[in-house]
């Protein structure tokens, strides 16, 4: 049937939208209903219609769902930050878990999902450790703080967020205070008047220090060491500052920032390593949660010590720094050029020197990395955007091979369409855990476990055969685009000879005696061109050029002697 505005339909509420609308169906016609909760009978009068759709608003809950609570702040529902207050946290990672299985079957087309329990909190409230409190006036001309109301920029007056750490409200009433007492006026976004735009709080859950940082549109703030003074009287104070905004625009940060007292940062653990966060820093909102979710990521990578590591999409490196604790080698690729200096300084601050950081797009990274060393992975770990990873990284990750694919995601949608590229190309869907890093919100993180399909013992020389080809037309390709150069091409041929029963040394082995032994650096192509030389069987694919104008280069003689007397130690000749 279909309805039309101003319409009365009365409705079952059975599932939750993207923003936490209720969605039901009245014959047939599916109608989105806000505030109104799984479980709940309602009546609504439909505001908006379409063909098969539409939008109702609530005009009265029948039946209240068995599920329904009182939300804990009285401000959810003009605020819109929390779109499930109003329903009981069991019920809200029920909701999460379906949602993600929901997906997986729809979209990923996985039956048998081997989900685990979800990771919920259990206490779902006061796990934010950054606030961000605009500031404004109120209609009779008094100073306010609080949230924009949903989808507006009027400010809904609160500062004592359920989400937040209790110091907020302290630390605001002090701000507000110092501004009354000094005439500040707060920043005005139709006029660009005004001084004060924004109070920034950060609090390291595992260290109780506590930066406040005021956002202004100016260069000085009337009154700095008073303000300083009384926000020195919270304890947890560690850190005042000002970042300088004087752009007219919707960004809260500006680029400059300038230490009023204290450190320019607060310093937070997430498990057992350190963090140093400034104001433009970013980090994980949820540390507890956080700690949760990066546990299972290297539970699901079971790493002993030996593996070779690729962190995707890496921000500050807040997971490669986690699988470096248990790998031989983590290499992150993060797009923005601040954060890999982030990930760099902590990695350094943690004593990891077993990490490697690139700036770029993942997409382009990898493959060119490949290219450039031939060197295979044993678990490649993506934690993309919502929008998920691009297709090209998604090849390239299945011509890597790597044994264990772990997939942390923010948005179940995009993870099950590349999952379904995994899995239709060689990979198995293990283990999959959502992690509930947002509670009362409609979001839901999830972290999943692929492993090559087959047994490696079972099909090592189908493996190794279609490594052969992919390595040859990979190297073919090169040739290709610059027939007349000279190449320098580093192929990881362990897999390759993995059958033959001369080997006794990898390559890798090879390489660490050279290195250390003769202080030189050798290729994969020149171990395999003297291994030939000396009567060594190797695969026969991989560095025959395809094209008669390429020259490939030759091993040294230097580089030839050394790898010989590699040879000689590991008794292969
Ligand atoms: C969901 S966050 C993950 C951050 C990090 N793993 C963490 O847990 O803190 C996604 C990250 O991917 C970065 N990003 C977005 N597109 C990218 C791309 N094409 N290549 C590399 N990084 C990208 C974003 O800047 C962001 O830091």
């Amino acid at each position: 049937m279909e309805y039309r505005k101003n319409d009365i339909v009365t409705l079952k509420i059975e599932d939750c939208g993207i923003d936490g609308e209720g969605i039901g169906k009245a014959d047939g016609f599916t109608v989105f209903v806000k505030d109104a909760v799984i479980g709940d009978t309602v009546r609504a009068k439909i505001m908006k219609a379409k063909k098969n759709y539409g939008y109702g608003r609530l005009e009265e809950i029948i039946t209240p769902s068995p599920d329904r609570v009182e939300p804990k702040c009285q401000f959810a529902r003009q605020c819109g930050g929390c779109q499930l207050q109003a329903l009981s946290y069991e019920k809200q990672l029920e909701f999460k878990t379906s949602k993600v299985r929901g997906h997986l079957e729809r979209i990923g087309g996985f039956t048998d999902i081997p989900m685990e329990k979800i990771l919920g909190m259990e206490q779902p409230f006061h796990y934010r450790n950054k606030a961000q409190f605009p500031v404004g006036k109120s209609k009779d001309g008094r100073i306010i703080t609080g949230f924009y109301a949903g989808r507006t920029h009027s400010i809904i007056e609160n500062r004592d967020c359920a989400l937040g750490v209790t110091q907020n409200k302290e630390v605001l009433d002090r701000v507000i205070a110092h501004m009354e007492k000094f005439n500040i006026q707060p920043y005005d976004e139709n006029t660009g008047k005004g001084l004060v735009r924004h109070v920034l709080i950060r609090y390291g859950f595992f260290t109780d220090e506590m930066m406040v940082c005021l956002i202004i549109n100016g260069e000085k703030l009337p009154g700095e060491e008073a303000l300083v003074k009384s926000l020195c009287q919270i304890p947890e104070t560690v850190s005042v500052m000002v970042n300088v905004n004087k752009k007219r625009n919707n960004v809260i940060l500006g680029e400059k920032v300038r230490l009023l007292w204290g450190q320019p940062y607060i310093t937070d653990k997430i498990g057992e390593i350190s963090y140093q966060i400034s104001p433009l820093s970013f980090f994980q909102v949820n540390p507890y949660q956080t700690g949760r979710l990066y546990g299972k990521a290297l539970e699901y990578a079971q790493l002993s010590g030996n593996e070779t590591v690729w962190d995707l999409y890496c921000g500050i490196g807040t997971i490669s720094l986690f699988l470096a604790q248990k790998a031989k080698m983590v290499r992150g690729v993060e797009i923005i050029p601040a954060a890999i200096e982030n990930a760099k300084e902590n990695a350094c601050l943690n004593g990891f020197a077993n990490t490697e950081f690139f700036v770029g797009k993942a997409e382009e990274v990898l493959p060119e990395q490949f290219a450039r060393t031939g060197e295979r992975a044993d678990v490649i770990v993506v934690d993309p955007p919502r929008k998920g990873c691009d297709e090209t990284l998604l090849s390239t990750i299945i011509e890597m091979q790597p044994d264990r694919v772990v997939y942390v995601s923010c948005d179940s949608a995009t993870l099950a369409r590349d999952l379904k590229y995994l899995c239709e190309r060689g990979y198995e869907l293990k283990k999959v855990c959502p992690v509930d890093m947002f509670p009362n919100t409609v979001s839901v993180e999830t972290v999943v476990l692929l492993s090559q399909y087959r047994d490696k013992s079972t099909c090592l020389d189908e493996r190794g055969s279609r490594q052969i080809e992919m390595q040859a037309s990979r190297l073919a390709s090169l040739l290709a685009q610059k027939p007349d150069d000279t190449i320098e091409i580093d192929l990881d041929l362990d897999e390759l000879d993995a059958t033959s029963a001369e080997l006794k040394a990898t390559y890798q082995e090879i390489k660490d005696y050279v290195l250390k032994e003769f202080g030189l650096k050798v290729s994969s192509l020149y171990i395999s061109q003297v291994k030939r030389k000396c009567g060594i069987e190797v695969g026969e694919n991989y560095n025959l050029p395809k094209s008669e104008n390429a020259r490939v280069p030759q091993c040294p003689k230097e580089k030839e002697d050394a790898i010989k007397a590699a040879l000689k130690y590991y008794a292969m000749i």
